[in-house]
């Protein structure tokens, strides 16, 4: 710790392990002059959560009026769980920015947190229940940098006896947790109903796990540097990895490497399944997206992977929106070329015509976009417009050729994959006009090679 930052952090729940923790950081901060922060956390999920916070600040004025070097801040969290978040997830999540922040505030570049060795035993079987490989087995960390502070774990290996023998030592009051006792979660279950068993089966199984999060920790770590170093050699260009490098590393290398890139592009964790997904069709592909989240996707083009917002062809596009979705379309919809779209995994032709073509004019108002549950489909002039549904029905348009974008102005479909040109879009004979053709980059099922019926 340098001069002028001595200040320290410690976070405090008020439950036994932090109120303990704060106590004897307190005692040992006195001697050395620096200064001690408790960081509380309001989570606003518990109707006990106001006394625990008063508790907290409480017991800090307390130790400060007996000339101890200790405040209290608190934040309480505001907002709720996304749709598929767990309240655990998004707990944790917004603690942890909550703690960085107040932190950051007062000043301390250390934060205390008050995890000891069961905590530990418990995390390490909570992930392999999870199907964690080393990086989740590896489970906490004694100390880790993040968001420009250290949070160190100084009690990781203390057994939570010798916790319990110091809070008897110096009576400190601390407060019950009652939700410890909710088995609908995951670690209280653990900590309920099988742990006792566990111990009472195998004496040593605490210090055992420990030790094996401990090798995974090592075995992690090589792997990381590994990867790295593999990464960095693939890499094309910012962000972007090269699919033929990747593809000559061997299958464990493969797998680790692109985990680790995966990582830099995605803050919050990377699916196991995408990775499994990932690692199965990316040497086949040639050209392909796959979505990562409502803003971003993954995207292959041209030997590189990267990864690129969704927002170039928007998905919430309505009519209304359609003069601003159309200034961000990629390309000019109205002069012939061939438009590779690597958004959309294919490859627009746009084609000079005397005749069975789109009027240029009309181009210049559309854009691409994809289909909406409103979307009609008019085949020929005296036929009647249809849901695209239908039409791909009564077309007998297989699954795979359906993919790829609809061309639309605000108030009309203009063209659709696998159906061709809307017969209220045909263009007169003799008008300025351009045939449209889409192409997936992905081959077609063998199996159904040939079942599409040709566009007009
Ligand atoms: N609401 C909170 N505010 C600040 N820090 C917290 C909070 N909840 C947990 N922590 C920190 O994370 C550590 C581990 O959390 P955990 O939920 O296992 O502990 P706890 O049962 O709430 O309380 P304790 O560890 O104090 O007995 C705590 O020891 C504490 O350092």
């Amino acid at each position: 710790m340098s001069h002028a930052s001595r200040v320290v952090a410690v976070a405090v729940s008020g439950g036994r392990d932090s109120t303990a923790l704060l106590h004897a950081t307190t005692r040992a901060a006195k001697a050395l002059g620096v200064q001690v922060v408790a960081l509380h956390v309001h989570h606003g999920l518990n109707p006990a959560a106001d006394q625990w916070q008063a508790q907290v600040e409480r017991q800090c004025a307390r130790w400060a009026r007996d000339g101890w070097p200790v405040s209290a801040r608190c934040t309480r969290l505001q907002g709720s769980p996304s749709p598929g978040e767990s309240v655990e997830a998004w707990a944790r999540r917004e603690r942890y920015a909550a703690l960085a922040h107040m932190a950051q505030q007062a000043g301390a570049p250390l934060v205390l947190l008050a995890h000891h060795r069961r905590d530990q035993a418990e995390t390490f079987l909570l992930q392999a229940l999870r199907g964690a490989g080393p990086a989740g087995l590896s489970s906490m960390p004694r100390e880790a940098v993040r968001g420009g502070l250290r949070w160190i774990r100084p009690w990781l290996d203390q057994p939570a006896s010798a916790i319990a023998a110091y809070v008897a030592r110096y009576r400190l009051s601390h407060i019950e947790d009652d939700s410890n006792h909710d088995t609908r979660f995951d670690r209280n279950r653990l900590r309920h109903d099988v742990w006792p068993a566990l111990l009472a089966a195998f004496a040593h199984a605490e210090s055992a796990l420990v030790q094996a999060a401990h090798l995974a920790q090592q075995a992690q770590a090589l792997v990381d540097e590994v990867a790295a170093a593999d990464v960095a050699a693939l890499r094309c260009a910012e962000g972007l990895l090269s699919v033929a490098g990747w593809l000559d590393l061997s299958a464990a290398r493969r797998a680790a490497s692109l985990r680790h890139w995966l990582r830099q592009q995605v803050d919050e964790g990377v699916p196991e399944t995408l990775v499994t997904r990932l690692l199965i069709q990316l040497p086949g592909a040639k050209a392909a997206r796959w979505p990562l989240d409502g803003q971003r996707e993954l995207r292959l083009y041209r030997g590189r992977l990267e990864c690129a917002q969704r927002a170039m062809l928007s998905p919430t596009w309505s009519p209304g929106a359609a003069a601003t979705a159309q200034e961000t379309a990629p390309f000019p919809l109205h002069r012939p070329g061939r438009w590779p779209v690597p958004a959309w995994g294919g490859t627009l032709t746009l084609s000079g015509v005397d005749s069975g073509g789109v009027p240029v004019a009309l181009l210049e108002r559309a854009m691409l976009r994809e289909r909406q549950p409103g979307d009609q489909f008019q085949m020929a002039p005296r036929s009647l417009p249809r849901s695209l549904k239908k039409q791909f029905q009564a077309a007998a348009v297989p699954a795979w050729a359906r993919g790829g974008p609809l061309i639309a102005t605000a108030d009309q479909v203009v063209y659709v994959p696998g159906l061709g040109i809307d017969a209220r879009a045909w263009a007169a004979p003799g008008e300025p006009q351009l045939s449209i053709h889409w192409a997936s980059d992905e081959p077609p099922p063998s199996a159904e090679k040939g079942t599409l019926p040709k566009e007009r």
